[in-house]
């Protein structure tokens, strides 16, 4: 081969200022070479000019065959290496999220394009990537990826999900005690009416009032009124059950959703609840104790359909009597409603 001809880096094989007209005693075709060299050189400079990653590697070897600017700034020289060894952090072989395998049909053949979003692991900038299998020009199956930097947009996309998970979640609970509210309460408990429904399940509905709260304001200050509130708030989400739905829906007033429970149960439950607001603010400077309402609803007893707005409207204020009733018996009791 001649010398002007041998330069191995050259993707085309054309030495830089080698021309047709050249001194050399040329073996091959230099004006061919050179039209070649031209075009390369033309779709380098478009590729080099993107504000975006684009890299080409062997779908079968992973070597690394191209990478443009953007890239060799962001990532480095290829120097000899496979692409997961360049682009991504720690990694001496395949990464476990390559999309190689989707790029390609059972047969290996092409499929089309794959687009996803990554964070890249050097420097943790998330990536929009187009990849695509694509025949390079000496025949054998490469990767093209183009990937551009959406940090920004994803940024922001998280922050907005963090913004609405924390409104939803505010207008669920309530802020002094971090129970549920009255509108979750209503909304989980029409879930649940449903759910029970369909599995012929027994239910019961609690109402709780602290007993004589006024004193305690009077007698100490708001302030110590709202820790005795955020006290036994504490005590009944520990006493209580996961799957029960506990809600402040008044001033110190509670009200309490057990699914799947029958009267048994329902009744060792809201007792438990009972005694451990008496002993549990036994040695507290402000004791504090509660009267609590059963009612208990048997869901395989709606035939049909079930309107859990009215239902529980009925089972609260069923509840509510027998609250009453505890209260007039002496307080620090659990009254049941009687059908
Ligand atoms: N500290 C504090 N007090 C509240 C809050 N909401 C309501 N209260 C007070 O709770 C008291 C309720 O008083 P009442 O309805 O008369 O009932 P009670 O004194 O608990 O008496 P019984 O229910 O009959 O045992 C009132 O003094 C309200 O001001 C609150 O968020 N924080």
């Amino acid at each position: 081969m001649n010398a002007c001809h041998s330069d191995a880096d050259s993707p085309t094989g054309l030495q830089a200022g080698c021309t047709k007209d050249c001194a050399k005693d040329c073996t091959v075709d230099c004006s061919a070479l050179q039209e070649k060299h031209n075009s390369y050189q033309a779709i380098s400079t478009i590729l080099n000019s993107l504000d975006a990653l684009v890299y080409v590697s062997d779908l079968q070897t992973y070597d690394l065959i191209y990478l443009n600017d953007y890239g060799t700034k962001a990532w480095g020289q290829i120097g000899g290496r496979k692409c997961y060894q360049v682009l991504q952090a720690g990694q001496n072989a395949p990464c476990q999220f390559c999309t190689n395998h989707l790029l390609v049909d059972a047969a290996g053949k092409p499929t089309g394009t794959h687009v996803w979003e990554f964070q890249n692991t050097i420097n943790g900038r998330w990536y929009q990537c187009r990849d695509q299998a694509v025949v390079w020009v000496d025949g054998r199956l490469v990767r093209i990826e183009i990937a551009t930097d959406i940090t920004e947009r994803k940024v922001m996309e998280q922050q907005l999900a963090a913004a609405k998970a924390l409104a939803e979640r505010q207008a669920s609970t309530d802020e002094l005690t971090q129970l549920y509210n009255r509108r979750a309460f209503f909304a989980l408990s029409r879930h649940l009416f449903h759910q029970g429904h369909r599995a012929g399940q027994k239910l019961a509905v609690v109402m709780v009032d602290l007993d004589h709260f006024k004193r305690i304001n009077d007698e100490w200050n708001h302030a110590a009124g709202d820790a005795v509130l955020v006290k036994i708030s504490a005590l009944a989400r520990n006493l209580l059950r996961g799957s029960d739905v506990l809600a402040r829906i008044g001033g110190e007033e509670f009200a309490i959703l057990l699914p799947d429970t029958n009267e048994a149960e329902a009744w060792q439950l809201v007792e438990r609840l009972r005694a451990g607001f008496e002993h549990g603010t036994a040695n507290d400077e402000i004791h504090c104790t509660a009267s609590f309402g059963i009612t208990y609803v048997n869901l395989q007893d709606f035939q049909s359909e079930l309107e859990p707005e009215s239902l529980l409207g009925t089972l609260l204020h069923q509840a509510d009597v027998a609250m009453m009733q505890a209260k007039a018996t002496g307080r620090n009791r659990v009254c049941v409603f009687a059908q």
